[in-house]
């Protein structure tokens, strides 16, 4: 008999239960609510019932907030309450709420990693997509929809049925100014955006293996992008790194007990996985998308296909074998949960160091200690200097729904993971790449190959 894969041990400390039709029944270490979650607490006050374990749920204000003129409370009257039904809701149920005003406040999946409430070992979910994003750490971590939100409320476990598993080889190493968003953009473009459905994937591999945690996190997020059911990274002696002395992370000897159990997290030499794929990590370039969803990719050195969907081309103003360098841009978003951690920032501020955008744009980091961190760096004044903005963290541009958008027809680099019709806002271009990516663009104001910017000055492990 093969070995166990990482995954195997992660459903098996989570399974309460099997029925006879093979649904198994799962326990939740985590649940991250955010705005969103007003349906399924709705649910649970027509039943009148309780949070089954307020201790283990975490709410955080994301979707809606301001990122500008944040003491608004927010951009109109439903986004105003959409922000405030979250703080009634979570303090109704005595759940601990990162809101609006808190100096921790982020992006649901920024705030938990850097919370050190995302641990190796555990189940983490959430009613939203990204939820994969928390794999980076060894956790087994997915989206949920409205009514298992609220099951998940009630009862604190979930029932699911066993995803195949798939392991994403990177061998080698990335070629300078490649980062961890080229990695998924390439293998979403390769297998498709339903190329890993029904899937939870190991991401491994000496490419892999060096990525920082952001880096980690930015290729375990954009998972579902790719249709897989989660992504996993086997947890080493850099997450341990990142999360030691984070806030709700294990301290003193739980600490070191803790770390003996997660070196035992991973896959055996002889695991068995139901699909293997290679991927040569030098074949990958600095990857943008030309298309409306995440698959319709490119390296930044070609065209756009030529037998590219008449759809995707009309929506996004573009000619079959147009080549993707020189694209001209009106505007850029650096921000979003893959996106929008301290590595991601310092990449961007690499190359606009000294420079000047040729477009506007913004920049949102992924949390106000993000945002801090950074302005103590001195990265808020290269964005100001090169003329982005410098705004407050949300969910903001990448999904339009606190007031922050494309205008129609207006085309965006986007550092964010989905490029569908409308994401940024009604009629609105959307062009997914790294944050270096994005940088170059706003300096040459169309999108351009980062290399050239890079020219001594390294990316150093940016994300
Ligand atoms: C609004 C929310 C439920 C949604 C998700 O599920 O991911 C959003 O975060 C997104 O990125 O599209
Ligand atoms: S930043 Fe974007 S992708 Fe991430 S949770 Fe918010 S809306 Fe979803």
């Amino acid at each position: 008999m093969s070995g166990k894969t990482l995954f195997d041990r992660l459903w098996s400390t989570h399974e309460v239960l099997r029925r006879d039709d093979g649904a198994s029944l799962l326990w939740v270490d985590r649940h991250l609510v955010h705005e969103g979650s007003h349906h399924a607490f709705g649910k649970l006050a027509a039943r009148e019932l309780n949070v089954a374990h307020p201790e283990l749920t975490i709410a955080v204000s994301d979707h809606y907030v301001p990122t500008r003129e944040r003491a608004s409370g927010g951009a109109s009257d439903s986004i105003k309450r959409m922000i405030a039904t979250l703080e009634t809701n979570a303090h109704a149920h005595g759940i601990r709420h990162f809101g609006l005003n808190d100096p921790r406040q982020g992006i649901v999946h920024v705030t938990g990693p850097e919370q050190g409430l995302t641990l190796p070992g555990l189940m983490v979910v959430c009613g939203d997509s990204h939820t994969s994003t928390h794999g980076a750490f060894g956790a087994y971590a997915f989206g949920i929809g409205a009514t298992e939100v609220a099951h998940v409320l009630a009862t604190q476990t979930l029932w699911q049925t066993r995803p195949k598993t798939m392991r994403l080889t990177f061998n080698g190493v990335l070629a300078d100014g490649v980062t961890a968003k080229d990695m998924a953009l390439h293998w979403i473009a390769r297998l498709g955006s339903d190329g890993a459905r029904g899937h939870a994937i190991e991401y491994a591999g000496s490419a892999v293996r060096v990525l920082s945690m952001e880096a980690r996190m930015t290729l375990c997020n954009l998972s579902i992008e790719g249709g897989a059911k989660c992504g996993v990274i086997t947890p080493d002696e850099t997450t341990f790194a990142y999360l030691k002395g984070r806030p709700f992370a294990p301290s003193g000897n739980q600490w070191d007990e803790a770390v003996d159990d997660w070196q035992s997290l991973a896959s055996d030499a002889d695991a068995a996985f139901d699909r293997e794929i290679e991927i040569d990590a030098a074949d990958i370039a600095p990857t943008v998308t030309w298309g409306i969803v995440p698959e319709q990719a490119a390296p930044i050195t070609s065209a756009v296909p030529s037998d590219a969907a008449t759809d995707a081309l009309d929506y996004m103003g573009l000619r079959p074998g147009q080549s993707l360098d020189g694209l001209a841009i009106d505007q850029v978003f650096i921000g979003s949960c893959t996106n929008a951690r301290i590595e991601d920032l310092r990449a961007a501020a690499v190359i606009l160091a000294g420079r000047k955008a040729k477009v506007p744009g913004t920049v949102s980091p992924g949390s106000m200690i993000v945002k801090r961190l950074a302005e103590a760096e001195g990265l808020d004044r290269i964005f100001t200097d090169a003329g982005l903005d410098w705004v407050a963290s949300g969910c903001s541009m990448c999904v339009a729904m606190n007031g922050d958008v494309v205008a129609p027809g207006k085309r965006c680099a986007s550092t964010t993971n989905r490029n569908f019709r409308g994401r940024q806002g009604p009629g609105a271009r959307t062009h997914l790449m790294s944050p270096a990516m994005v940088a170059a663009a706003a300096v040459a104001g169309e999108l351009t190959d980062a290399r050239p910017f890079l020219k001594d000055r390294p990316l150093a492990g940016a994300a």
